[in-house]
């Protein structure tokens, strides 16, 4: 079918997905490669879990979107089809507090949520166990964006709870996997002493992906996602270039999609480069999207006063925040804390004439781009 140059649309029917699904960001590819050193650590690290035994413990590290997550979603599909262990995976950046990790496991155990009223956590904690040990069950934990519980000073006692679960309650076995994309924090330093002292995890680390490989991974989700021949091979090339800038697969895959839409908005069938390089103007923030979406209202408030006092002291960044939230001082303190480890914000200290040193708040990210996220 030709395009229709007069309407300035592709007809409803028409379209340059196959199956735009494989651009979202809940898809498991059916294809994973380039991680086969990781899924087989991994794997080792799980393998006492199919035995009958308590897995290995294993902290994974690795910048943002280079599959951390999707290698464990892969293996704990494979677990839960072909064994009698049990996986669960927690959001961190969702469930960021030790009684909300507890409710989720015991949501995915029981199959109902624990009582809205609100039970004690050590009696969450009995039931999830007494259930594992009736059931003879292997659990497996992912804390999946652990960093977030540890900007919620949550980190220790959460982990503490899991790790001595046998020993509280004699027979339960339950392996943890941490997942983290901040590298900037210290996991192990960061723990207290008592949870140091019985978690020695393996470790697996996920480098960025090279040019060569990010091409190889987006050529295949472009030929399950599009039609053939809607993108050629200088347009996957540029893709694959942008998504290097930040190593992130997220920004590349985002790319597709949008410069697949930027296409059909040209009534066209085919991507140009055009379309990439316009779709880069939103797909390069699908980090910040991602960091803003975890926020409470309070955090979004402080991103938000920063967005029109970017580059000042922190002195000042305070008096218009606490005008907006009537939030104290140590609240704020906190919240800047959170958002420079997360890179939305940068916070520095700097000789002001005068004053001594001071810090000053500059945001990561155009303020308008920050806005346009935050609302
Ligand atoms: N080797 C690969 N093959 C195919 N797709 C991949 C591969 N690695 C990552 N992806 C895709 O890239 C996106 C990001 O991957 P994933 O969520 O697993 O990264 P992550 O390291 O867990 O990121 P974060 O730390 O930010 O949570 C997903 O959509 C995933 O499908």
């Amino acid at each position: 079918m030709a395009d229709d140059p007069d309407r300035g649309m592709l007809s409803w029917d028409e379209t340059v997905f196959r199956d735009e699904h494989v651009f979202e960001i809940d898809y498991v590819p059916e294809t994973f490669r380039h991680r086969e050193n990781q899924l087989q650590s991994l794997q080792y690290a799980l393998r006492p879990a199919v035995r009958g035994a308590r897995p290995l413990n294993t902290m994974v590290r690795g910048p943002p979107g280079t599959g951390k997550t999707t290698a464990v979603q892969k293996l704990f599909g494979e677990l839960r089809s072909q064994t009698d262990v049990r996986t669960v995976r927690v959001n961190c950046q969702v469930d960021s507090t030790r009684y909300a990790v507890f409710s989720r496991l015991f949501e995915s155990i029981f199959e109902y949520e624990p009582p809205s009223s609100g039970i004690s956590f050590k009696k969450l904690f009995g039931q999830i166990t007494d259930r594992l040990v009736e059931e003879d069950d292997v659990l497996v934990v992912t804390l999946d964006d652990v960093n977030y519980l540890f900007y919620e000073n949550e980190a220790s006692d959460t982990l503490y709870s899991l790790l001595r679960a046998h020993e509280a309650h004699s027979g339960a076995r339950i392996g943890v996997i941490i997942i983290s994309s901040d590298l900037s924090l210290d996991i192990m330093d960061e723990l207290d002493t008592r949870v140091q002292s019985v978690f020695r995890p393996e470790e697996v680390y996920f480098p960025v992906y090279d040019t060569d490989e990010i091409v190889d991974i987006l050529r295949e989700r472009s030929r399950i996602g599009f039609h053939d021949g809607v993108i050629g091979a200088p347009e996957l090339d540029r893709v694959a270039e942008l998504t290097a800038e930040s190593g992130d697969l997220r920004v590349g895959i985002d790319l597709l999609r949008r410069a697949g839409l930027n296409a059909e908005m040209r009534a066209s069938r085919t991507v140009t480069l055009e379309d990439v390089e316009h779709a880069y103007d939103k797909s390069k923030y699908v980090h910040l999207s991602r960091s803003l979406r975890g926020l409470s209202d309070s955090e979004r408030a402080l991103v938000e006063v920063l967005a029109d006092h970017t580059g000042e002291q922190a002195g000042e960044v305070f008096e218009a925040f606490h005008a907006n939230t009537g939030l104290g001082y140590t609240r704020y303190s906190e919240i800047i804390n959170k958002l420079d480890q997360l890179g939305v914000i940068e916070a520095d200290y700097a000789n002001i004439e005068g004053r001594g040193r001071s810090r000053t708040l500059t945001l990561s990210y155009d303020p308008d781009a920050v806005l346009d996220r935050l609302n």
